[in-house]
């Protein structure tokens, strides 16, 4: 069973349960085994390049796998700001699950297809004036997406090469290994509170996990967003690069822990990430309950709207 759950459910979870001989839910087994037939038919389009091999059933999000060297490039393209919508989470949480039931992949970079912007975070607008259940589906493919990349196996790595506040910030701060372009234009934090709203516990979680309390409470109560060189300063970020090169770094970096056994790496991040994952995957239907209650108030439309109007605005 072990051996079976090493390779067919690479999940930090599966990692953990054969670092201590857990038995596994038979639902993780099966789950596994239906993923692992991908590419499902007529949603995915591949094509062979050498040993490169391009999948994606979306424009907004490509992937593009290395056999040889068993390196993933996940690029978001959604523009004008690769905003999460609804349907980029999805893509994103199908994409990551797929790399992770790729028995030769070890390692993805995730990087945006656009200059200036790696992610303007959750789209707003899948949150403002819609119904009820839509928040709920929306909330879920947010979780979703979080606990494929926070609980994924593969060595994970952001080249963030531009602005990312927000959900944005949350995917890098994901990441095993955060790589920002050194320009003084660019920022990343949770800036949440400056929209009016809050950040849920599992943000915070994975924050503290990244800078420690202080900061993650300093950070998440002003909504700070940091420049690249504060963003080095807090920890948040662990290098900048000049921009031309964030991408190669990024796969220097990846060499590097790419020389550690998988085996080893993994049972360690799952022991560093289990206690918050769990936590969430205890509370997941009221977390989104609280998100919909939450979202639908009038007041917190209002702000939103308020924050939409004057992002709209002509910049000084
Ligand atoms: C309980 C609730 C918890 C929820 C947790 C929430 C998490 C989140 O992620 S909320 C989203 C927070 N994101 C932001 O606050 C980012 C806002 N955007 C920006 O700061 C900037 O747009 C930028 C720095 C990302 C890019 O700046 P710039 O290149 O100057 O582009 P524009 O500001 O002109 O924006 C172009 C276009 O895109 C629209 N837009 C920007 N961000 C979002 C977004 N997050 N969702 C939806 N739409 C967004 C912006 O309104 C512009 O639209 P148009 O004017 O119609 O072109």
């Amino acid at each position: 069973m072990a051996a079976l759950l090493l390779r067919t459910s690479r999940g930090l979870g599966a990692c953990l349960r054969v670092a201590t001989g857990c038995p596994s839910p038979s639902s993780c087994v099966v789950a596994a085994w239906s993923s692992a037939r991908w590419p499902r038919e007529g949603a995915v389009a591949w094509r062979t390049h050498a040993q490169v091999r391009h999948y994606s059933s979306s424009d907004k999000l490509s992937i593009d796998m290395d056999d040889k060297t068993g390196v993933a490039v996940l690029k978001l393209s959604n523009p004008p700001v690769n905003s999460l919508s609804l349907e980029l989470l999805t893509e994103l949480a199908i994409g990551l699950d797929k790399l992770e039931m790729n028995p030769s992949c070890r390692g993805v970079i995730m990087t945006s297809a656009h200059p200036h912007i790696f992610s303007a975070g959750l789209d707003v607008s899948e949150m403002m004036g819609k119904p009820t259940e839509h928040y709920r589906e929306f909330w879920r493919a947010v979780q979703e997406m979080w606990l494929k990349l926070y609980g994924s196996s593969l060595v994970t790595i952001a080249a963030i090469n531009g602005s990312s506040p927000a959900g944005g910030c949350l995917m890098a701060m994901c990441c095993d290994y955060r790589l920002m372009a050194d320009n003084p234009k660019y920022s990343i934090g949770l800036n949440e509170t400056k929209l009016g709203i809050v950040a849920p516990f599992w943000f915070r979680d994975t924050m503290m996990g990244v800078v420690g309390t202080r900061v993650t409470e300093r950070s998440l109560q002003l909504g700070l967003m940091y420049s690249p060189a504060e963003a080095v300063h807090v920890g948040l970020v662990d290098r900048t690069v000049p921009e031309e090169t964030v991408f190669e770094e990024a796969r220097t970096e990846m060499a590097r822990w790419l020389k550690i056994p998988d085996h080893a790496r993994q049972i360690t991040k799952s022991m560093m990430r289990k206690t918050t994952i769990d936590h969430l995957l205890a509370q997941r239907d009221s977390d989104i309950s609280n998100f919909a209650n939450f979202i639908s108030k009038d007041s917190i439309q209002k702000s939103l709207t308020a924050y939409m109007q004057a992002l709209r605005q002509p910049k000084k």
